[in-house]
C-alpha cells in the first residue's frame, strides 16, 4: 500500500466565506478526518485503493462532434493537454458549453468516438479496458434502482462488483464500512427514492467505491445540492481523494469555500485550457498575468467571468498562450502543506501496473463475476422490484381485469349465439388490440428509464448485457402470464366462448405469444427512442400492423402490392389463431335464437373472411418466429446503442 503515513493538520481559511472552516487531519492506513461548515467525516477507513496511485498524463485531446448529415462537425475540445496527480480532488471548470463533461467523458474513458490525442497513466499509454477496471464513472443525474433500499442497492453491487471468491460476511463488513464513512448508515432501509439530494449523491458514490476504484470521474457531483450537503459532498471527495485515489470531478461555479476545498482546477473556455494547476495558485496566476482578481471576488468567480470573455475575448487569449494550452505545469506547486507533497510535478515513475488486458481477459469480459453470478443477481433485483413495482405488476394485473370485465360485459354471452358472429368477431380484435397495446405502451414508458441505469451500470463493468437481456426477459415472465390469463378466463368466460378445453388453450396461447411480440416490440422502440418518440411511434407503427391483420380488408381482397405486409403483421397470426381456436377445427353448428341465422354453420363465416380455421400451428410458428427475430434484433440494437453513445 503506498498511503504515506502523515499526520498533519492544517486549517484552511476561506478569505471570503469566513464562516466555512475547512480543516482535514490525515494520520496514513486510511484514517482522515475533514470537515467544513460543521459537518465531518471521521472514519478509519480500511477500504483503500489496491493498487499504486497513478499519474494520469493527457496530450492534444481533441473532440470533434458531428452535427447530423450536411450539417459538417463541430470542433469541441482544441487538442488540450494536462496532467492530473494521484490523492488529489481535481475540479474541471468553466462556463456552460466549455467541455468539461466532454473532457471528463473522454478522460474516463467513457467516450471514445471521434476524440483525437492521447491519455497517458505514470507516461504509458492507456490500455482502456485495464482502465476500466480501475476507474468508475458517476453521472451527474443519480441512475440508482430507486424501488430498493440503500442496503438492497449495497448488496447487489457488492454481488455483482466483487469476486465470487469474497464471502457474504466479507462483503457485509465492506458494505457496512462504506455506509457508515458515507453517513448512510442511518438509511440503510429507506428506499432509494425516498432519499435526499444529497443523500442519492452519497449513494451512487458509495455503489462505485465496493470496486474500490483508483480514479473517480463525477459529472457536476454539486449540482442540485444545497450549500450544506455541497460541502459534505467535496468533503467526502477529499477524503476518498487523500486515501490515494485520484478524483476527478465537473463543477460549474463553486462558492468561495468550497472551491478551496478542491486541490486542483482545470479551467476550460470554447475547449481551450485556461488555466491548470493548484487551486491556491489560480490568484497569483491572474495577477501574473495582469488579469488580478478584484478584492472580496471569489476567484472561481472572476475566472468562470473572463473564461465568459465578459472582460474581452483578448484575456482569454493570453490565458490560453500561457498556459499553452494545458502543457505548463509552472502553477501546480500548491501553497497548502499537505498538498504539497503531492501537488509538486515530479517525473513520472514507469510502474508495472496496470496490465495490458490479455485474451483471457477480453474473453472473461470486463465484469468481475461470472455470467451465472450476473445473472442470479440481476434476477432477484428484478424479483424485488416487480414486487414493489405498482406500475409494472399490480397495475397491469388491475387493467387486465378491468378491461376482461368489461369486454365481457359489452360482449356478455355471445361466443356460442349464431346470429352474433359479426360482433364475436369484433370482440376478439378487441383482445388482439388489448394484448398489443398495453405491454407495448408499458414498456415504451418504463425502458427508456431502464436503459440510463443499464448504461451507467454496463459502463462502470457491474455485468454484461448478455446477463441483463435474458433477465430482463426471465424476470417478467410471472406478471405477464398471470395477467393474460386473467384477461382470457374472464373474457372467454363471459362472452360464452365454446366450454372446450383445447380451444381455451389455443386462446391463451395465441394471447400469451401477442402479449410477448408486443413487449418485445415495445422494448426495441424503448430501446431507441426516449418516452416522447416512442410513445408517438409505438402506436403509430401499430396502425399498419393493424391494417395488415386481415379485419377491415379481408386477406384475400388486400391488393397484391400490399400482400408483403401480411405476412410480416403478426396481428395477422395472432387473428388468424384466435378465429382457428373459436371457429376452426370442425366447430360444431352455432345456435340460433333468430329464425335465420347467416352464420349458424361455422364454415360460412370462415369462408366470408377467407380464413380456413386451421392455421393454428402455422400461426405459432410464424410468431414464434417475429418473437425470436425480434428479441435478437433488440439485443443487438441495444449493444450498438450502447457504443454509440460512446
Ligand atoms: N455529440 C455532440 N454533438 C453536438 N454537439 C455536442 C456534442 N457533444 C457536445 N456537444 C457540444 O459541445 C459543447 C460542450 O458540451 P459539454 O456538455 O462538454 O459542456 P459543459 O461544459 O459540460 O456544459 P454544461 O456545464 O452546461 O454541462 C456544447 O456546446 C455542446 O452542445
Amino acid at each position: 500500500m503506498s498511503q504515506e503515513p502523515r499526520s498533519v493538520a492544517v486549517q484552511l481559511e476561506t478569505s471570503l466565506m469566513s464562516s466555512a472552516v475547512i480543516a482535514y487531519k490525515s494520520e496514513g492506513s486510511g484514517h482522515v478526518e475533514i470537515s467544513g461548515n460543521g459537518n465531518s467525516y471521521q472514519q478509519t477507513f480500511s477500504r483503500l485503493p489496491h493498487r499504486t496511485p497513478m499519474d494520469m498524463q493527457f496530450e492534444n485531446i481533441g473532440f470533434t462532434a458531428s452535427l447530423g448529415c450536411r450539417k459538417g462537425n463541430k470542433k469541441i475540445l482544441h487538442e488540450l493537454n494536462g496532467r492530473f496527480l494521484p490523492r488529489q480532488l481535481i475540479a474541471i471548470m468553466g462556463p456552460s458549453g466549455a467541455g468539461k463533461s466532454t473532457l471528463l467523458d473522454i478522460l474516463s474513458g467513457y467516450r471514445i468516438t471521434n476524440v483525437s490525442g492521447s491519455v497517458m497513466l505514470n507516461g504509458e499509454e492507456r490500455d482502456l479496458n485495464s482502465f476500466r477496471r480501475l476507474s468508475c464513472y458517476i453521472t451527474q443525474e443519480d441512475r440508482l434502482q430507486s424501488l430498493l433500499t440503500v442496503y438492497e442497492n449495497m448488496k447487489i453491487a457488492a454481488d455483482l462488483k466483487l469476486g465470487e471468491h469474497v464471502s457474504t460476511k466479507e462483503k457485509t463488513d465492506i458494505i457496512d464500512e462504506i455506509l457508515v464513512t458515507l453517513r448512510l448508515s442511518d438509511h440503510g432501509n429507506t428506499r432509494a427514492e425516498r432519499l435526499s439530494g444529497g443523500q442519492r449523491k452519497r449513494l451512487s458514490i458509495a455503489l462505485e467505491l465496493i470496486a474500490n476504484p483508483l480514479f473517480l470521474f463525477l459529472d457536476e457531483p454539486t449540482t442540485g445540492l444545497d450549500s450544506s450537503s455541497c460541502t459534505q459532498c467535496v468533503s467526502l471527495l477529499k477524503l476518498l481523494a487523500r486515501q490515494g485515489r485520484t478524483i476527478v470531478c465537473t463543477i460549474h461555479q463553486p462558492s468561495a469555500s468550497l472551491f478551496r476545498m478542491f486541490d486542483h482546477v482545470y479551467v476550460l473556455s470554447q475547449g481551450l485550457c485556461l488555466y491548470q494547476g493548484s487551486t491556491q495558485q489560480l490568484v497569483p496566476y491572474l495577477q501574473q498575468l495582469q488579469l488580478p482578481c478584484p478584492k472580496y471576488h471569489n476567484p472561481a468567480d472572476y475566472v468562470i467571468e473572463l473564461a465568459c470573455e465578459e472582460h474581452g475575448k483578448e484575456k482569454v487569449e493570453r490565458m490560453v498562450e500561457e498556459t499553452d494550452n494545458g502543457r505548463n505545469l509552472n502553477w501546480f506547486k500548491s501553497l497548502d502543506p499537505i498538498t504539497a507533497s503531492t501537488t509538486a510535478v515530479e517525473p513520472m515513475i514507469r510502474l508495472a501496473d496496470p496490465k495490458p488486458s490479455t485474451k483471457k481477459d477480453s474473453r472473461r469480459g470486463l465484469q468481475e463475476t461470472s455470467q451465472w453470478n450476473q445473472l442470479k443477481v440481476l434476477l432477484r433485483r428484478g424479483y424485488i422490484k416487480s414486487k414493489r413495482d405498482k406500475t409494472l405488476t399490480r397495475l397491469r394485473i388491475v387493467v387486465n381485469i378491468v378491461v376482461a370485465l368489461m369486454l365481457g360485459a359489452l360482449f356478455y354471452g355471445e361466443g356460442n349465439e349464431g346470429s352474433r358472429v359479426l360482433d364475436n368477431y369484433n370482440l376478439l380484435f378487441a383482445c388482439l388490440i388489448h394484448n398489443m397495446m398495453t405491454p407495448m405502451m408499458i414498456t415504451i414508458l418504463t425502458f427508456p428509464s431502464e436503459m440510463s441505469v443499464l448504461q451507467k451500470e454496463h459502463f462502470n463493468r457491474w455485468y454484461s448485457l448478455k446477463s441483463y437481456y435474458i433477465s430482463i426477459t426471465i424476470v417478467d415472465i410471472p406478471v405477464t402470464v398471470v395477467s393474460c390469463f386473467l384477461f382470457v378466463i374472464l373474457v372467454y368466460l363471459i362472452s360464452g366462448q365454446p366450454t372446450d378445453m383445447t380451444r381455451f388453450n389455443m386462446f391463451f396461447v395465441i394471447s400469451l405469444y401477442i402479449v410477448y411480440v408486443a413487449m418485445s416490440f415495445g422494448l426495441l422502440i424503448g430501446a431507441l427512442f426516449n418516452v416522447v418518440n416512442g410513445t408517438f411511434l409505438g402506436p403509430t407503427i401499430s396502425v399498419p400492423v393493424m391494417m395488415f391483420a386481415g379485419f377491415g380488408v379481408n386477406l384475400q381482397d388486400m391488393p397484391s402490392y400490399l400482400k408483403w405486409g401480411t405476412h410480416i403483421s403478426y396481428l395477422r397470426y395472432g387473428l388468424e389463431g384466435y378465429i382457428s381456436a373459436i371457429y376452426g377445427y370442425g366447430r360444431e353448428i352455432l345456435d340460433c335464437v333468430e329464425l335465420y341465422c347467416h352464420y349458424k354453420f361455422p364454415d360460412t363465416f370462415l369462408h366470408e373472411i377467407a380464413m380456413t380455421g386451421d392455421q393454428f400451428w402455422k400461426d405459432v410458428i410464424a410468431l414464434s418466429i417475429i418473437l425470436v427475430a425480434l428479441r435478437i434484433l433488440t439485443y443487438f440494437l441495444l449493444r450498438w446503442k450502447l457504443r454509440a453513445v460512446r
